[in-house]
């Protein structure tokens, strides 16, 4: 389970990005977190696997409380949790396979840091993720030889391949087309139900939030100001979420901007 207690996170510029933030997410859930661009979505799912440091309350996950581990715990840590990007943060120039087996780098010994020789266990491994994702017909293939939706597959593929526990979404379909984007967002929902794997995803498109995720989330100037099944959105929840939007174009139109 993960548990954010009154959680803050002020940024150094002093931007306060999360304010008194309270939740529980079971494991198995699949949630949305929307809202604004700047509510702080990012920087809500950051703080789970440390990306970001919480300025004040606690983020307990399954009883480790995250802001206590130092060093190697850190890392640790982050291998129960997998992250996946927008740009899909992958090695191009080189194999879909081997950017699966980099998921694999920092529990190698030493020698096979420096040799690149992975095991036949990890190459295993590897390849069952890549077939988990229905990519298996591309693990010789360069990454730049496929498209964005095949690129994204990659990439849950090497998160898989670390056998999380959770796995975080910044932003996953923002830089696909809507097709593509849905096949993507099957991929998660096939993984959470027949992995229990918790998903939690930031996302801008409202209709696909809805149509996948069980639980949603909607946060507004670093508030949780919503939180109820997908089924429970109603046009005046998303009105209200989205409040800051509709009051400031409001107040541009009766300037007559
Ligand atoms: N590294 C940082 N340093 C300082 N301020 C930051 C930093 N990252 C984010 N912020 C600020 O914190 C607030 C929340 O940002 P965050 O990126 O979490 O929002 P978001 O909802 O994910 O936005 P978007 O949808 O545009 O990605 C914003 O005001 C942003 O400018």
């Amino acid at each position: 389970m993960i548990e954010f207690i009154n959680v803050e996170k002020t940024y150094g510029n002093n931007v306060k990005a999360l304010q008194d933030i309270n939740l529980k997410i079971d494991q198995g859930e699949f949630v949305a977190i929307i809202g604004l661009s700047g509510a702080g979505k990012s920087t809500l799912i950051r703080c789970i696997n440390r990306m970001h440091d919480i300025t004040g309350g606690s983020l307990i996950v399954d009883d480790i409380d995250v802001s206590s581990l130092r060093g190697k715990e850190v890392r640790k840590f982050r291998k129960r949790i997998g992250m996946i990007f927008q740009s899909f943060n992958l090695v191009t120039r080189t194999s879909v396979l081997k950017n699966v087996l980099v998921s694999f780098v920092p529990e190698l010994p030493f020698w096979r840091k420096l040799t690149g020789v992975f095991s036949k266990e990890h190459k295993t491994k590897a390849l069952t993720a890549l077939d988990q994702v229905g990519i298996l017909d591309k693990a010789y293939v360069r990454v730049d030889q496929l498209s964005g939706g095949q690129q994204q597959r990659v990439a849950l593929a090497r998160t898989l391949a670390q056998n999380p526990d959770i796995i975080l979404a910044d932003e996953p379909i923002a830089s696909l087309d809507p097709v593509t984007a849905k096949q993507v967002m099957n991929d998660f929902k096939r993984i959470n139900e027949e992995m229990n794997i918790t998903v939690i995803i930031n996302i801008h498109h409202v209709e696909i939030a809805l149509e996948y995720a069980n639980r949603i989330i909607g946060v507004r100037d670093g508030k949780v100001v919503f939180d109820g099944k997908s089924a429970e959105v109603t046009e005046e929840v998303l009105d209200y979420i989205y409040k800051g939007q509709i009051e400031k174009e409001t107040m541009s139109q009766d300037k007559g901007e």
